[in-house]
């Protein structure tokens, strides 16, 4: 086996990106290619699904050729995926409806806000999430009601719906399989995380015929092989996982306890509570980590809406850096942010708030204030969010953490590492492979098909690359923890309603 390679799709936000792996995670060639973000009106952000699936098959080619290697040399597939955002298609012709709604699109915020009341609770208990537009239930919905003729063609069974894994599966075995995994499933609102099925109960809540959904198959299984002429040779596709749930595989965040938090456009903290779904009474969500042989593990999670890309919002909107990169040096030009607060609450809140109205505020400046201020305030904005995820977190839990494994973009940042290693309290750890969601992918598709062996093995090739232990005394923390918290009441429920959803 040691010859031959996985592939992994990695279909996130605003690129799409294939990467190939040799038997000890290596990577081997990589293709990546950004696509149109498409935002129609104030908070509501669209893709082209047609495009979605055009770069991403052309990235697979190219990192096939960049890796020097032949379909015939590749063992298996394994996608990954933007979790919960959204496509509906004609089953006969195989296309869209309409452009697939991203997560990020607040649309359906005013009509979970008229359910929620009645229906927030069931839909916890059962889907461990949050009623929320973030999830793909209310985004059906909205594209059934809203797209023409969509409702009556749904219930004579001529469309499917999928998030993206569920898209690429179809269009990679030329429109033989409509399936998806428990972990996407899980992020529907439709899906009940306990049994492991679609629910009758959540399907009328929020009016989705069942004719539409696809068929939820475990993370790590062989389900069909890409149709033939596509790459060159008919290649087992063998895992699928959300983004975040297959970073926290390839972060080998195995065993209970055990999590990592990534920095990407946003930042997302997953932990594992193995086989017990465990409910969060703060504001988190529970949700399935993968699901192998027909065994959930699941995990705690907190997702904040804004993390790297308030340093692009420096970048772009300030215009005070020119790369992403150039952040730390501007930011470590001054001691300390000088009491200077930086909330990005730019598409409202997320975790552990929900607050849809909540919109970016800065408090605290003086005639002292500089742009080296500013930046290192947004910086410490996205380690304030993580440590209050962890606060949730460990209060759901009761363990208290060990050590943070980190990656994604922001990751990078050794500023920020140091400071929120000092705000958490705990050891900050980043890997010598910080393409973990990838990885992910490609360690769920290769332990279907035996070219690795057992979680052990992936466990094993798990690598520190820089440890940060914590430095500041208890009481700073606690004293700027209360401070940041003073912020974020300045910035909740700004927006009113009418605007905002
Ligand atoms: N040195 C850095 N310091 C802080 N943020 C950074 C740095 N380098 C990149 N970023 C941020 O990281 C994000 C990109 O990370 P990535 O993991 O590729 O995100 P995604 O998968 O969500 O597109 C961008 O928002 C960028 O602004
Ligand atoms: O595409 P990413 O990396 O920004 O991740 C998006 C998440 O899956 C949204 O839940």
């Amino acid at each position: 086996m040691s010859d031959q390679y996985i592939l992994a799709l990695d279909q996130g936000t605003t690129s799409s990106r294939a990467i190939v792996f040799d038997h000890v995670g290596n990577i081997k060639g990589v293709g990546q290619k950004e696509f149109r973000q498409i935002f129609p009106k104030p908070g509501w952000v669209e893709h082209d699904a047609a495009e979605i699936w055009s770069t991403q098959i052309g990235v697979a080619q190219e990192a096939l050729s960049k890796a020097g290697i032949r379909a015939s040399d590749v063992a298996a597939i394994g996608i990954t995926n933007q979790r919960e955002t959204t496509v509906i298609w004609d089953r006969a012709t195989g296309k869209p409806i309409a452009n697939a709604i991203v997560w990020q699109d607040r649309r359906t915020a005013s009509y979970c806000d008229s359910i929620r009341e009645e229906y927030a609770d069931t839909l916890q208990k059962k889907t461990g999430l949050v009623l929320d537009a973030y999830f793909s239930g209310t985004k059906v919905k909205w594209l059934l009601d809203n797209v023409e003729g969509a409702r009556e063609r749904a219930g004579k069974g001529e469309l499917a719906f999928g998030t993206i894994d569920s898209w690429l599966v179809y269009n990679l075995t030329g429109g033989e399989l409509h399936i998806t995994d428990a972990t996407n499933a899980s992020r529907t609102l439709l899906y009940d995380i306990h049994t492991g099925d679609w629910d009758d109960e959540l399907l009328s809540i929020l009016d989705v015929p069942r004719s539409v959904l696809p068929e939820v198959r475990n993370s790590s299984e062989v389900y069909g092989k890409t149709a033939e002429g596509l790459l060159g040779a008919q290649i087992p596709i063998a895992g699928i996982g959300g983004d975040q749930q297959a970073a926290t595989f390839g972060q080998a965040c195995l065993e209970r306890g055990m999590a990592k938090n990534t920095y990407g456009t946003g930042c997302f903290m997953l932990m594992n509570t193995e086989h017990e779904a465990v409910p969060s009474t703060n504001k988190l969500l529970t949700t399935v980590a993968w699901q192998i042989g027909g065994q959930r593990t699941y995990a705690l999670e907190g997702s904040v809406f804004i993390a790297g890309a308030v340093v692009q919002w420096l970048r772009d909107g300030l215009g005070i850096i020119r790369s992403s990169g150039e952040v730390e040096a501007l930011a470590r030009s001054v001691d300390s942010s000088d009491g200077v607060m930086l909330v990005p609450a730019f598409v409202g809140l997320g975790a552990p708030y929900w607050d849809s109205y909540a919109r970016g505020t800065i408090v605290g400046m003086t005639r002292g204030t500089t742009k080296a201020h500013i930046a290192r305030a947004a910086l410490e904005s996205i380690a304030f969010q993580s440590a209050e995820l962890l606060e949730a977190m460990q209060k759901d839990s009761g363990a208290p953490l060990k050590e943070l494994r980190v990656d994604g973009g922001a990751s990078n940042n050794d500023l920020m590492m140091q400071f929120q290693a000092d705000l958490l309290g705990v050891p900050v750890v980043r890997p010598k492979i910080t393409e973990t969601t990838a990885l992910g992918a490609a360690y769920l598709a290769g332990l279907a098909v035996g070219y690795w062996q057992s979680t052990d093995e992936i466990a094993r090739q798990w690598q520190e690359d820089k440890r940060f232990e914590p430095q500041m005394e208890p009481a700073e923390r606690e004293r700027l923890m209360t401070r940041w918290k003073r912020a974020v009441e300045r910035a909740r429920n700004w927006e009113d309603e009418a605007s905002a959803g």
